[in-house]
Formats: C-alpha cells, structure tokens, sequence
C-alpha cells in the first residue's frame, strides 16, 4: 500500500483526518496535515487500530441497541471540508490557477519557490499540481482521460416529440457492369440537373434527387465493399439498397454478396432489374433466381419490390423513385434537427487551393457554418459549405451532404463527425483521439469474436448471434456447411450464416465479417493475401479446413467453451511451380522458385491453383539441381515431388506449412 494520504485512509476508515492525525500521534508518528503520504507501517497501525475499534463498537451496539448510532456522519463534514477538483492529467499554470480560485502569478511565485521556472501558459504534470493545490486545502483528482472522450462522443436519444422525418440514404450495390454507375447518372440526369435550371451537378460523393416533394439522398460511391468499408468504421448511413441485376445475365457471384452485405447491415433492398431494353433481358428469370437468396418478388408472392429498368433509355426510373419513397415512408425514417450536428464523412480529399475538402452527410442536428467539429483525428471550424449543385449554404439538416471546408487534415470516409461546443473542444478531443488511436475509439462497443473466446462472450452475453461467412472450393460445400451449422444453434446462442459463397476468402469477407462480428470459415480454400492483412489489422478469425466435420466439431466445441487447439497451422513459405518435368517411373517433378519464406523438407504442404486448395498432403522430395537438401530459401529455386500427386501445373502456389503448439487466448 505505497503512497496513501492521511485524508484517503480516513476516509477509508470513516473517520476524519484530525482523527487519524492524533492517533498516529499515540504512536509516537508526526504527520503534518491530511495530504501528508503515510509509510506502509503506518497504514499497518491505522488499520489494526481501527479494526479493534470496530469490533468493540460491534460489541457495544450489541449491548446497547437502543443507542443510535451517534453523528457518525459528522465525519463526512470534514471529508467534506476538502474541495475536490478534476484536473486533467497536464494542466498549464493559469487553468490550474482558475480551477484553484488563485491569481496565476501566485502560482508562478509558488513553482518558483519549489525550482520549477514555469510561465503561465506552460504545462504543468499532475504531482506538481497536487502539491501546489495542497497549499490551499484542494485536493486534485485526475481526470480519467477516456472520459473526455467517452462524455463527447456519448449520444443522448433525442426526444420523441422532437423527430421530424428525413429523406433516405440510398446506396447502390450489384454486379460489375450490371449498371450500378449507369443507373445512378440516369436518376441525377433526370432528378437533379435538368429540373434546376443552370444547376452544376457537383461531385460531391453524393447528390439529392427531388421526387415530387419528396427528398432521396443518394450515395455516390456504388458497390457493397464501400458500403461495408464504412460500416466497419461503424459508420451505419444506409436506409435502402438498390440491388441492380441486370436482366441479360442474372444474378451474379456479387450479386449475392450484395445481397449478404445489405442483410447484414440491416437494410431494406429493393430490386432494380437493368438493363431492360437489351433483347436478351428476362426479368422473370432474374427473380426465379433472387428466390434462392429469400428476395421473393412482390408479383411471385413474397414481399421483394422489384422494378424493371433502363438505366440507357430511362425506362422505369421515375417507378424505382417512387418505390424508394415508399419504402422510406414505410420505414418511418426520423431525426431530431434541432441537436447538435452528428453524421460521417463520406468522402475527403485534400484540394490545392481549398485545403482538407470532406463531403459529410448529416445523420442528425442540424451543421451550421462557423460550427466547431471533430472528424476523426481532423478537426477545425465549418468555413463554407456547399451542397450537391455546387451552391453555398449556411446550414444542412439531417439526411443532407454537403462539401465543407475547414477541417485541419483530411479525415478518412466512414470517420463519424461531431460537432464540439467550441473550437478548443474540437481540437481537445481530436487530441486525445489521436492519443488513444483512432481505431481503437471508433471500434470500442465492439470486441471481435474469435472461437477461442466464443464461449466467454456467450457467457458475458455479449454473444447472442454467431455470426459466419462460409466459404468454398464448391457450392455443395458451402450448403453442406451452412445446413449442418444452422443446426447446432441453441438457446443461448443462434447461428447465422450471414455469407456463402465459392472461391477464396477475399478482402471483402474479411470487411463483412468485421463490420458483422462474424468469423470465417473457409473449405479448400484459402485467404487473398489481402484479405489477409486485413482480418490481422481487424482481428478476425479465419479458420480454414479441409474437412466438414471438423468445422462442426470446433464450433460445437467452442460454444461450449471446450475448444482445445493445441497445434495451430503456421505458413512458412509459397513456392510458384514455373516448369513441370514427367519422369518416367517417378512422376511429375515442379520447377519451383520460392516467392517468400521457406521450404523444409518435412513441411505440410498444399498446392493451390486460382485459391482453391487442390492438394494437401507431404513433400515426396525437395532437391537443389540433383542434391537432396533439407531447406530452400526464398529466392532460390527447386524441384518439388508431391506425396502421390502428380498433377502439377505451372502458376501453382506450393504452400509450405509447420504446426506449432500455441497457448489458449
Ligand atoms: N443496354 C444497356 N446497357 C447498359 C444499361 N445500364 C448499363 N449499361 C451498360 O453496361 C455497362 C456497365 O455499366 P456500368 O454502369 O459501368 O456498370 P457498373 O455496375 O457501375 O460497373 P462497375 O462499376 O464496373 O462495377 C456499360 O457499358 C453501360 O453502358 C442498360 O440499362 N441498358
């Protein structure tokens, strides 16, 4: 128990200070006032003196129970007596000055007298502050930095009565070339320019299409990953998607993953059947396909809106808008305008002439010109805004982007923006995020799940959904799995496989699963190496197998808190097959280079072609010209034999693979 005053362990005691000053004093111990730091020993006297005490008061309230327990509190009076005041960690002399109620050059005189030459504005460390503020009786406490942030960035709900209803924000997913940017110039060609007379249509990253008198805010960057790009960051700004298919060649790989990601985040989707006007469009069979992903279109009996378009010849547009209002109203869209401002940051860039330029989207509040705000770690004052025509504004209320200038770096997409009460706040906060790492802060509310700590965070009942992306080699793999996992959902906790699908494990996933708090698991196949850095940056857990049943089993496992992997799969190198030689009796022999890492002779080893995994067993042999050797390192080549596998191809990736014991997180 080292350094403890005389006034914590009095009231720790629940006695004064005066009180624990002259009882010390029995004890032959000189302490001069409440701040004074007690030695270990003493603490040791107090606390077996006290406890004594107690116990015979104990005694002596059994006996007399009549008597009240006489003005204990009076003790707290002189708690009381000594003023507490927060101080941050570094405070400079004259906010210490104003917080002690003391004229600053007091102060200056007071440091001078301890060796410490300080100006006014000069910081000063939270010891020295302690021991300034004592001269006067005060006690400091230290402000809990996270705090400052947690204060800040804490949204109240707002009141009822105060919603008013706001436009939605559209984004637009679907396949490459299916028409997603087509389809959004036709409704800005019909919807924003031509109806404002001599109106500019900006790039602002977003524009607001005008349907009779209804508002739709459309985000300007098309396709799920940005979508879920921001999402990750925790930026939710999508009411509605826009699934584009287009009627010529149906529904497509990322087709589905579009439709994965908008149902994951949650958000309403409607069908835009594309490209109408080619001759081999038949929209029939694109929603006969939609109802393998549960999108059954109003017209096939389900609840899926669906509307046939032309993003060449504008067939159907003015329809889609209308759905989208329906929708919209449907879902009852609210925000309060009267709070402060609050939204995220769809798109910043830095401009010569401008400085830092960020397109912000409000979510709720209304921004104001001359307002002070945070984004990210970039902060400053709203010099000038300007809306999606490229005109001036003073002020933009929720559902709303607008371009503004002002902020005093470029902040990312997806950062959440705040406004601050002042400028001093604004550039505070954006301090102390910078300090406590960005990600960090925007990810706080949410701790990946891994399957080691599944059944943890089951326990704490932060777990009630597992959320998996499936992936593999083939399609009957990916139903295979989903099916046998759907069936160990239990009462605590519910399986959802929020994606399957064929191939690697791409880039993509990995943002799903973040933006999700899903894990992966992949058959047969094997993460995009950017994929890979991304689930290491994000904390995701990708688990790859070979065999279905051990998947189950892992999960099975882990729900129960039973998982034990005590071996866990280190890659140690890839190997690019360039030559292949048959020899006759022997077999196929790889002429391989060694692109990164190693390759010992006893690795596990997998051949991979276009990220599917088409072998996994051992090295046959590993030679260097005709010798046998135990290693090769990267940037050497050398010939490969695989363990009862010849089918070896050039452009294979061998992987070479140990297992190493590791400890439970
Ligand atoms: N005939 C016809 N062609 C279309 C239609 N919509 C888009 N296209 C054409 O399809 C091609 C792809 O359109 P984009 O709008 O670039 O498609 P996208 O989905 O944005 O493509 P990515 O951005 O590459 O994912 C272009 O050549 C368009 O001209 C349509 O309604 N009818």
């Amino acid at each position: 128990m080292s350094k403890v005053r005389v006034y914590e362990i009095a009231k720790e005691l629940n006695v004064t200070s005066k009180e624990i000053i002259n009882t010390l004093e029995e004890y032959d111990i000189k302490v001069n006032s409440h701040m004074s730091t007690l030695k270990d020993e003493e603490c040791t006297i107090l606390m077996e003196y006290y406890k004594k005490d107690d116990e015979k008061q104990e005694e002596t309230i059994v006996e007399e129970v009549q008597e009240p327990i006489a003005e204990e509190n009076t003790n707290e009076s002189e708690v009381d007596d000594i003023k507490m005041i927060k101080i941050p960690q570094n405070v400079s002399v004259k906010e210490l000055a104003e917080k002690l109620e003391v004229q600053s050059s007091e102060l200056v005189k007071e440091l001078m007298l301890k060796g410490i030459m300080a100006n006014v504005n000069e910081n000063i460390d939270f010891d020295t502050a302690v021991s300034l503020a004592e001269k006067y009786d005060i006690l400091l406490e230290q402000q809990e930095e996270v705090d400052i942030l947690e204060d800040f960035f804490k949204v109240e709900p707002s009141d009822e009565k105060d919603l008013r209803s706001r436009p939605p924000v559209v984004v637009v997913m679907g396949h490459v070339d299916h028409g997603k940017t087509s389809l959004l110039d036709a409704i800005r060609k019909t919807r924003v320019t031509e109806k404002e007379a001599g109106g500019i249509t900006q790039h602002i990253g977003a524009y607001v299409a005008q349907v009779n008198d209804q508002k739709i805010t459309f985000l300007d960057t098309p396709g799920h990953e940005a979508f879920t790009a921001m999402r990750m960051r925790g930026a939710q700004a999508t009411d509605i998607a826009i699934l584009v298919v287009a009627a010529d060649d149906g529904v497509m790989p990322q087709t589905v993953e579009a439709i994965n990601h908008a149902k994951a985040a949650g958000v309403e989707i409607i069908v835009a059947i594309n490209k109408m006007d080619k001759p081999g469009a038949n929209p029939d069979r694109v929603k006969q396909e939609l109802v393998e992903y549960e999108l059954i279109c109003e017209d096939w009996g389900g609840e899926t809106i669906s509307v046939p378009v032309s993003a060449i010849n504008g067939e159907g547009i003015d329809q889609l808008l209308e759905m989208i209002v329906l929708v919209s109203e449907m879902s009852e869209l609210k925000a309060d305008p009267k709070r402060d401002a609050r939204g995220i940051i769809i798109e910043a860039q830095l401009d010569k002439g401008r400085g830092p330029v960020a397109t912000v989207l409000v979510q709720s509040g209304t921004l104001r010109v001359g307002d002070p705000i945070v984004a990210g770690t970039s902060y400053g004052k709203v010099r000038a805004m300007m809306d999606d025509k490229g005109r001036r504004v003073k002020e933009a209320g929720p559902s709303k982007p607008v371009e503004i200038l002002g902020l005093n770096e470029v902040p990312l997409a997806g950062d959440p923006f705040y406004k601050a009460k002042n400028d001093r706040e604004a550039r505070h906060v954006a301090e102390k995020v910078i300090e406590k790492g960005k990600v960090d802060l925007i990810k706080r509310s949410s701790t990946k799940v891994t399957l080691d700590d599944l059944f943890s965070q089951i326990q704490s009942g932060n777990v009630k959904d597992l959320n998996i992306v499936v992936k593999a080699d083939v399609q009957g793999s990916v139903e295979a799995v989903k099916q046998s996992l759907q069936k160990l959902s239990n009462e605590e906790v519910v399986i959802k496989i929020i994606h399957g699908g064929v191939g690697a494990v791409t880039e993509s996933d990995v943002l799903l699963a973040s933006a999700s708090n899903a894990i992966i698991i992949g058959f047969n196949v094997r993460p995009e190496s950017s994929a890979k850095s991304v689930a290491e940056r994000e904390n995701i857990d990708i688990r790859l197998y070979r065999i279905i049943y051990n998947a189950i089993e892992d999960i099975e496992a882990a729900m129960k808190g039973m998982l034990d992997p005590i071996f866990e799969e280190k890659v140690i190198g890839h190997a690019q097959i360039r030559d292949t030689f048959k020899v006759s009796g022997l077999g196929t022999i790889g002429g391989a280079y060694v692109i990164d890492g190693k390759f010992v002779r006893n690795a596990g080893v997998r051949l991979v072609r276009d990220g599917i995994v088409i072998y996994e067993g051992e090295l046959a042999s590993l030679k260097r010209f005709k010798d046998d050797v135990k290693e090769v390192n990267t940037g050497y080549e050398c010939g490969i034999m695989l363990e009862k596998f010849n089918d070896i191809k050039e452009d294979d990736v061998v992987e070479a693979y140990v297992m190493e014991e590791i400890e439970r997180k």
